[in-house]
């Protein structure tokens, strides 16, 4: 087997974004805010999982997705709740994961399609192309070619994971993958969840950053990116949009955190300490618990910046003032 070394160029831009992201990732990690709010880290793994699903065509609410994880009964389509437990299982099991391992990805495979895919854990034996529509506009390379294409790539990552910085590595791996769409379906989540782990290993605080979210919001983008690549013949374009968009959003976590750590009032930590999760309450049963007399005291103080914050949630968001409205620690 030849030694493959993906095409990539290290530009300005790139060195820029790495040291950025750096910079803004040693902050986080400084305030050790994800580590001590897990429902922040809940919040942005959903948002992980309903992004990157929703790039797929799942038409799940995020109310929807959270609901399906906290074990809620959800009217929809069959295939997206299974979907949602699929990938909610493989990113709970993120850390486990050897992103060095061709085995661990066929094994995420099976966990992320189970039920929904005939070659679920395997490569792909039949062709498979990037559709617009009715429109091919991608043909990826023949299924016969797949398991050695995959190697060369495992193995120049094995090879270089100490002289390639793991955010440029990600970046390539991704537009790599979904180049070679090695798989029958599941080639775009697999790819974010793999861009992930990779992530993950150099810095874990990255299990608990929604890039899936970024690229959600910016995905006629992130299909062109990779499409210029095509062109270019290497992944520099992908590798420069995906650093970009890293570094937005870690922008976007650290100003959400300093908020927090600003407006986290000592009114809403009472409340959220004397709150059990998957309980719901309803108004008057805080009130009394809290000891509060003024309903307008209560609603200014604790329930509008706690519910504004994604701290808790109405059982009943479209009828926020029925008689029947319960509150939940998210
Ligand atoms: N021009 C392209 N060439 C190759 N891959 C692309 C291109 N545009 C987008 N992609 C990648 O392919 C993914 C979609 O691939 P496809 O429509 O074949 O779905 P899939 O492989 O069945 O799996 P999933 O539904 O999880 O994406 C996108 O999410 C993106 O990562």
């Amino acid at each position: 087997m030849g030694e493959y070394k993906p095409p990539f160029t290290i530009t300005n831009e790139i060195l820029s974004y790495v040291s950025s992201i750096s910079e803004k990732i040693g902050r986080i990690t400084a305030i050790r805010s994800l580590e001590t709010k897990p429902h922040l880290r809940k919040n942005n793994r959903i948002k992980s999982i309903h992004s990157s699903l929703k790039i797929e065509a799942n038409s799940l609410s995020l109310g929807q997705v959270r609901d399906v994880i906290n074990g809620r009964l959800v009217l929809g389509e069959q295939k997206e709740i299974q979907e949602v437990k699929n990938a909610y299982a493989a990113y709970e099991s993120l850390s486990e994961i050897n992103p060095y391992s061709i085995k661990d990805l066929k094994k995420f495979h099976g966990i992320m399609t189970k039920y929904l895919v005939e070659e679920c854990g395997e490569f792909r034996h039949g062709e498979e192309g990037v559709f617009n529509g009715d429109e091919c506009i991608f043909m990826a390379p023949p299924a016969q070619f797949v398991p050695q294409l995959m190697d060369e790539l495992f193995e120049w990552m094995k090879k270089s994971r100490n002289s390639v910085h793991p955010l440029i590595m990600s970046s390539v791996f991704h537009y790599e993958f979904v180049f070679i769409h090695p798989f029958a379906d599941g080639n775009g989540r697999m790819a974010r969840l793999w861009h992930t782990a990779i992530l993950s290993k150099w810095k874990p605080v990255f299990e608990y950053i929604p890039i899936e979210s970024q690229i959600e919001k910016f995905q006629d983008e992130y299909y062109d990116a990779i499409a210029r690549c095509h062109v270019s013949g290497e992944s520099t374009i992908f590798i420069e949009f995906m650093l970009s968009q890293i570094d937005r959003i870690l922008e976007d976590i650290s100003l959400q955190m300093n908020e927090e750590n600003e407006q986290f009032s000592e009114t809403v930590r009472k409340m959220l300490e004397i709150m059990e999760y998957d309980t719901p309450y309803t108004r008057k049963t805080l009130m009394e618990k809290l000891g509060l007399k003024s309903r307008d005291g209560f609603r200014r103080n604790y329930l509008q910046p706690a519910l504004e914050m994604n701290l808790i949630q109405m059982t009943l968001p479209d009828k926020p003032n029925s008689r029947n409205q319960r509150y939940m620690k998210v």
